[in-house]
């Protein structure tokens, strides 16, 4: 009895703390906390390694606070498959799609060092390079040569490039067989490949959509269970009227914008620190305010992250401590939660069917 109560005083203490760490109710955060004895677990539906040490000290005042102590307290992460009308692809849990209306804003680049961000705070991540007319995604993993290999002829292994699983037309066909396709074929070919592809078990997969909004990117956006999209812009009026049209045309597929990220936001001098603008200012706010969608980030433009992706060097990952390191990793931690917060999960017994190849996740 006198443990009961013990127990039920701690769990309560830590879902209102949690609640209260991530600004969301205590109905939400109750689910994720279990105590056993004085030792509390918490399983959290998004991953935020990088903020597990600093959570876990702010649950200990907060419980120290109330008089409460615990004698362990457990930080898992299980992050949910989400609800989809199509039906899920096979081992993954959830379909990110990385849009642009506009062509060129830097798209793919984002696409690549948020897939290692969502790495780097504890996800099992993989891309798939949708550009089938421009697919840039094996120059920036540094792997163009690469070519996924077929036990059975009808199942591709999946390259990797730093623990990151990848498939994308070009490793399959040459640039330009694939740039003559017409719309049909490319959308069959983006569906064929995430199909047949061996892809260990995803929390995120990490689509780089081809820029645009026309027939092809409507069509793709129908036919892959995608749970959530982001869409990139700079702060150019140009670019955000074409990012308006991207969020449109999720609305109309009923995929839901989980937020924008602004890239090219200013340019800082390496010389003397001046901070210049180049496409103009507060657009990405300003479209976020607009259509009420978070702003999850914005980077710079900045010399480096176009050397490491010409250079197949991605900056996340060679460059852990760099500032734009951080906001990539801000960006995957809003991105998480917010997937996690606002798509409703489902039952994955079906289609979570384990490894099917050597993945090492990192
Ligand atoms: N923040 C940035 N700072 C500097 N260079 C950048 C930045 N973001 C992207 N780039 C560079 O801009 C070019 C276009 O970027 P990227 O290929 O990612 O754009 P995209 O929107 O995917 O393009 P596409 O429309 O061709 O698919 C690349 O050379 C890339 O290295």
């Amino acid at each position: 009895m006198f443990f009961n109560r013990k127990s039920n005083k701690l769990h309560h203490s830590a879902a209102s703390a949690l609640a209260h760490y991530f600004s969301i109710t205590e109905d939400t955060t109750q689910p994720w906390v279990q105590v056993h004895d004085a030792e509390i677990t918490i399983t959290l539906p998004f991953c935020v390694m990088s903020q597990h040490t600093a959570l876990t000290g702010y649950l200990q005042d907060e419980l120290q606070h109330q008089g409460l102590t615990a004698s362990q307290i457990t930080l898992n992460t299980q992050v949910h498959s989400a609800k989809t009308t199509l039906a899920p692809v096979k081992n993954i849990k959830n379909i990110v799609a990385v849009a642009s209306g506009k062509g060129g804003v830097g798209k793919s680049t984002t696409a690549v060092n948020l897939a290692y961000a969502l790495m780097q705070e504890g996800a099992k991540v993989g891309i798939l390079d949708a550009d089938i007319y421009g697919p840039s995604v094996p120059m920036m993993l540094g792997n163009p040569e690469a070519r996924p290999q077929s036990q059975d002829e009808k199942h591709m292994e999946p390259p990797q490039a730093w623990g990151l699983v990848a498939n994308s037309i070009g490793y399959l066909v040459p640039a330009e067989d694939a740039a003559v396709w017409r719309g049909p074929m490319a959308s069959r070919a983006l569906k064929q490949i995430l199909d047949e592809t061996l892809w260990p078990v995803l929390d995120y997969l990490i689509v780089d959509m081809p820029p645009g909004t026309g027939d092809i990117q409507l069509t793709m956006a129908q036919q892959v269970p995608v749970t959530g999209a982001v869409i990139v812009t700079t702060p150019q009026d140009m670019a955000l009227a074409d990012a308006q049209k991207g969020i449109t045309m999720f609305n109309k597929v009923e995929v839901p914008v989980l937020g924008l990220i602004e890239n090219m936001s200013y340019y800082q001098c390496t010389q003397c620190g001046h901070i210049d603008p180049i496409f103009a200012e507060h657009g990405g706010e300003s479209l976020a305010e607009k259509y009420q969608l978070p702003l999850l980030g914005q980077l710079p433009l900045n010399t480096r992250l176009r050397e490491h992706s010409d250079a197949g060097t991605p900056l996340v990952v060679t460059e852990p401590d760099d500032a734009m390191t951080q906001t990539y990793r801000e960006i995957a931690r809003a991105l998480s939660i917010n997937l996690a917060l606002s798509v409703p999960a489902a039952d994955a017994s079906d289609h979570i069917k384990g490894d099917p190849i050597g993945f090492k996740s990192v």
